[in-house]
């Protein structure tokens, strides 16, 4: 380290009380410009975040610093969606100065809770697939990975969700309104992305036919950067996101005639390409500007990664040994055609070795088999924005069919299903087939996933190179979903096992025989209470519904969408809502049944399900006849932070898709590795999880991912027989198509019970009903024996260490980026704490 810059480090990093106190008073009074007594809950966040800050940046120099020195291979995570959250608890938990921190803001008057809850949420995401990326990013950290995350700086995040009379409304939600303290602007990180235009024919050099993109119109792609905190400290990446900005500001020209609006018409057009968070969640838009978007933050994060490869080295062949790209979804599978265009037209480099260079580079990873979300852009689009991709794209395809067409035999179907063009109706270009070709790793997101990508959309594919596809069943960060959200639960594991689960995960399996010591169970039951105590509180505040804390928690959140069939689980309130009333003697479980999760704003059935679940609350939690037994709640604008809270609080967890249709789930996870239940199907994650919990120690049920598609395929399914041969199912049905939950519009939920019925029921929600009332029942006959509830809790937490984001980035680091920890070298001084 450079001995002139060594002083001011010391004082700026001092980590005790003191040293926090003075550092926030600092910042307040230089920084924000606040006196004490005027600052606010959001001026006291923002000077916090500045004091830790200042505690993070010189390590986070020291690891940009190593990788260079090292030359270390680097992984670069490209993703549309990043779903962060708050990050304040997040550095100083990783930092290991929560406890500092709070005493430093006590002395000072403050609540740190206060503080913390001022932090607006870093929504860049939908659901889970964004969660993933941020869950990705820490555990690279925490491994001491050189990964990079690489995106785009939104204006504007997931939408805010409110209820208006039960109906989701959807607001635009501001993160940046009060900027942001955790970023760096770095205006000399400027990268320009053409668009429109076309390609000029030319001659190079030696003869050969070579391309230019001309008369395009230009952004430009700023970078800012944000610190990513490893567990410890030892190593804080770099997520760096885009933000547009016009090539020119503001058109003189037009504004001396009195243009006023076109003088500054470029820079708005320009701007609106990193604006806003596209709101669906596993469907895709087909918007010409989504489609901007993803070439945009591709091309600017290739550009980037060019420029330090070359850096330190001039010759291409070696750049698959020093950047590993991964493509979360075919959102930035662009960048396959991008990287071509780089490569043979800017650095002359010779196709073949281009490709072999693209492809030893790439890797792709597939969430979802869902045909609405697979992205197919049309062609004439394509053409029209990108003229030189849509070039590329055939040169592409043409070499992958010549060189496919002996394999196929004159098998022209499989042919065609190969192309990366899909020449039917207006013709588009597969962005999956091309990420797939252009990768040499394509990977699903859990075991049965990974199966059934062979088995169905990439069935030819996986013929053509039966060793590209493998799995690696996602995971999540322990830090944020044990440390950070439930301190109850780790302070009791710690107590016990020692802290060393923090960053090895694995070391929880240490906790299965504490499941039949009766006063772990009992310090367990004090923890998951104490939870439930928070989350009712929370709930109490955002819906005004009182619920017990000694009802079971069942709890589903995750995005509405017909496949993860929220209905089902409504569907079985009704009906349980009925049998309460009928038998008012009867002691039952008290059952809270929580739901939240946000509908993308065009998909109206989801918000119409939202809409009925709290049209059936309203009814139910007014019922004098069901005793307070049965509560339903729907929690607005579900969001990390929220779940967070909701997480540790859970006793049964909502795991109930279709079998075949959700990839993985993340939430399943968390609300297992905190002590959770799970009621589900044998579906993504699910599989996995009862492989590692134990069968007795999770409720199944319903059809599985083949039984679906054999029903599916034999053609004799009829849900009207079902639903006439099952009278609790035809009686809730009955109720909400004849307007007891809707009685100002008897027919508002005719869709859903058309799609259930003549529809078909396309989800299977009849079919899985009855099995899945049978599995409910079980629950809450388990429930009623706290003790050996307990303790399949205890064993659910002990075993979900497998789930850890670490295992599954090391599994990415071992087979697919090929790329090592780059560990820094304890200096023994105040390296890292
Ligand atoms: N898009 N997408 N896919 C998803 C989620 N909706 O974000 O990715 C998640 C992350 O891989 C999966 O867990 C989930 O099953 C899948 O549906």
């Amino acid at each position: 380290m450079d001995a002139r810059y060594k002083t001011r480090e010391i004082e700026r990093r001092s980590l005790d009380v003191d040293g926090l106190k003075r550092s926030f008073l600092e910042w307040l009074v230089y920084s924000v410009g606040k006196d004490a007594r005027a600052a606010t809950r959001r001026d006291w966040f923002h000077t916090v975040a500045l004091s830790v800050r200042d505690r993070l940046v010189d390590r986070w120099m020291d690891t940009t610093r190593r990788y260079y020195q090292e030359d270390a291979k680097r992984v670069y995570y490209l993703s549309l969606e990043f779903l962060i959250g708050r990050l304040l608890t997040n550095s100083l938990s990783n930092l290991g100065i929560m406890e500092e921190c709070r005493q430093a803001l006590d002395r000072l008057g403050l609540s740190m809770d206060e503080v913390i809850d001022a932090e607006p949420d870093a929504a860049l995401g939908n659901g889970g697939l964004g969660r993933l990326a941020a869950c990705f990013l820490d555990s690279m950290a925490t491994q001491a990975l050189p990964g990079y995350g690489y995106g785009i700086r939104y204006e504007f995040g997931l939408f805010e969700q409110r209820f208006e009379h039960g109906w989701q409304v959807e607001y635009p939600e501001q993160w940046l309104q009060f900027g942001n303290p955790w970023e760096f602007p770095r205006p000399e990180v400027l990268y320009p992305v053409q668009f429109y235009g076309r390609v000029e024919e030319f001659r190079d050099s030696v003869g050969e036919k070579a391309y230019r993109w001309v008369d395009a119109e230009r952004v430009l792609a700023m970078a800012y950067d944000t610190p990513v905190v490893g567990y410890s400290g030892e190593t804080i990446n770099t997520l760096r996101l885009w933000s547009a900005r016009a090539t020119r500001d503001f058109n003189f020209g037009h504004f001396n005639d009195g243009a006023y609006m076109k003088a500054v018409e470029q820079k708005v057009l320009s701007e609106n390409l990193s604006r806003v968070l596209y709101p669906n969640d596993a469907t895709e838009t087909g918007k010409e500007l989504r489609f901007k978007q993803e070439y945009f933050f591709t091309s600017a994060s290739l550009q980037d990664i060019l420029r330090r490869f070359l850096q330190h080295h001039n010759n291409f062949d070696d750049l698959p040994s020093k950047a590993a790209i991964q493509l979360n979804d075919t959102h930035p599978a662009i960048g396959i055609a991008e990287m071509m265009r780089l490569l043979v037209d800017q650095h002359a480099v010779r196709w073949d070795r281009a490709w072999d260079i693209t492809r030893a580079t790439f890797a792709y990873t597939n969430h979802t088999l869902l045909p609405e979300a697979l992205e197919a852009w049309p062609v004439r689009m394509v053409e029209r924005v990108l003229p030189r991709h849509m070039q590329i794209i055939y040169e592409i395809n043409a070499r992958f069919l010549n060189r496919s067409k002996a394999r196929a035999a004159g098998d022209n179907a499989r042919l065609a299903r190969l192309s990366l063009i899909d020449e039917r109706g207006d013709r588009r270009v597969r962005m999956g087939n091309l990420a797939f070709l252009g990768s040499h790793k394509v990977n699903g997101v859990s075991a049965l996933h990974t199966d059934l990508m062979k088995q169905t959309v990439f069935a030819d594919f996986h013929q053509e190179f039966p060793d590209r596809i493998t799995n690696k069943t996602n995971g999540i960060t322990p830090r944020r979903w044990l440390k950070q959200a439930n301190p109850a639960l780790s302070e009791l594991i710690t107590s016990r096992i020692g802290d060393g689960w923090i960053h090895d995960l694995g070391q929880l399996t240490s906790l299965v025989e504490k499941a039949d010591d009766v006063v772990f169970r009992e310090e367990f039951r004090r923890a998951k209470r104490k939870n439930k105590k928070r989350l009712a509180a929370y709930i109490a505040r955002q819906t005004g519904v009182e619920v017990q804390v000694d009802s079971i928690f069942d709890v589903q959140v995750k995005r509405m969408h017909e496949y993860k069939r929220q209905l089902l689980n409504l569907l079985h309130a009704v009906a349980l809502y009925n049998e309460m009333r009928d038998n008012p003697m009867v002691s039952w479980v008290p059952v809270t049944k929580i739901f939240a999760g946000k509908a993308a704003p065009s998909y109206h059935m989801a918000k119409l399900i939202i809409k009925l679940i709290n049209d059936v609350a309203k009814v139910v939690n007014h019922d004098p006849a069901v005793h307070d037994n049965l509560k339903i709640v729907y929690l607005p604008n579900y969001n990390v932070t929220a779940a967070e809270i909701i997480m540790p609080a859970a006793d049964l967890s909502e795991q109930i898709s279709t079998a075949g249709l959700e990839a993985s789930g993340t939430g399943n996870m968390k609300l297992a590795l905190n002590g959770a239940l799970t009621i589900g199907t044998l579906d993504g994650a699910n599989v996995e999880i009862r492989e590692h919990v134990g069968s007795d120690n999770i409720f199944i049920f319903g059809l599985t991912a083949e039984e679906v598609a054999d029903l599916k395929a034999g053609g004799g399914f009829n849900p009207r027989e079902v639903i006439a041969s099952n009278p609790s199912l035809k009686r809730a049905l009955d109720m909400i198509s004849t307007g007891v939950f809707s009685p100002e519009d008897p027919n508002r939920y005719h869709p859903i019970l058309q799609a259930l019925t003549d529809g078909g029921d396309h989800f299977l929600v009849t079919a899985d009903f009855a099995d899945y009332c049978r599995a409910q029942e079980a629950a809450m006959e388990l429930y009623r024996d706290p003790e050996e509830w307990t303790r399949k809790a205890i064993l659910n937490t002990a075993n979900m260490g497998w789930f850890s984001s670490d295992r599954t980035v090391n599994e990415y680091a071992q087979e697919i980026w090929e790329v090592k920890p780059v560990r820094a070298v304890d200096d023994g001084g105040e390296g890292f704490r």
